[in-house]
């Protein structure tokens, strides 16, 4: 059952404009800088963040594509923890000595960014690796953090955070759901 609406079209708007800002401020400018998407909804985020940079900057931040599966053991075992794995990636730039923002809608427990760092490391030797989320839920089960974050939107376990962006859902939104 949806809980509560946390962000509608224009917060979601405004937090993206504020995350391209804070991505620029932190790496002064965006150069050897590339955005990765990861899978679908991280995708277009990062699509979204690549047009408000090219707004503000006038430069265009390369964005790459990760596609991760959750592999759930509490499909066998009586657990919550989900083992995921990299199924393929669009990497339009060689990574060697870049600075990696990685990007979701999501992160909660911090293991699709566990597996996303895991396949960027496979793939090449970045200087650095960023971390860039919609929506930072808690419940991390990992030593990993958002250096930006849309909204915190603390949750009970059990809840959902469910997000919907108009390329694939028709309408931007993000609820909770119980
Ligand atoms: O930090 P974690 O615990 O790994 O959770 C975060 C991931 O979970 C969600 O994907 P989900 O598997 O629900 O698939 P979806 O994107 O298709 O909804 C979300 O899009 C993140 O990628
Ligand atoms: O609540 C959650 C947890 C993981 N992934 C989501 O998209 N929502």
């Amino acid at each position: 059952m949806e809980k509560a609406i946390v962000l509608d079209q224009q917060a979601i708007r405004r937090a993206l404009t504020r995350i391209a800002h804070e991505i620029i401020e932190r790496n002064k400018g965006i150069e050897d800088c590339v955005l990765i998407g990861i899978k679908t909804r991280g995708i277009y985020i990062a699509q979204r963040l690549a047009e408000r940079i090219f707004q503000i900057e006038g430069q265009h931040i390369p964005v790459g594509e990760l596609d991760i599966t959750l592999y759930r053991d509490d499909l066998t075992i009586k657990t919550k923890s989900h083992d995921p794995e990299v199924k393929g990636s669009e990497i339009p730039v060689d990574l060697n000595g870049k600075t990696i923002i990685l990007v979701d809608d999501v992160l909660f427990t911090g293991r699709t960014v566990r597996a996303a760092m895991d396949a960027i490391m496979d793939i090449g030797r970045p200087s650095h690796i960023q971390m860039a989320a919609l929506v930072d839920r808690g419940h991390r089960e990992l030593p990993i953090r958002a250096d930006y974050v849309g909204k915190n939107i603390p949750s009970a376990k059990s809840e959902r955070i469910v997000v919907t962006l108009e390329e694939v859902d028709e309408y931007d939104r993000v609820s909770i759901y119980e």
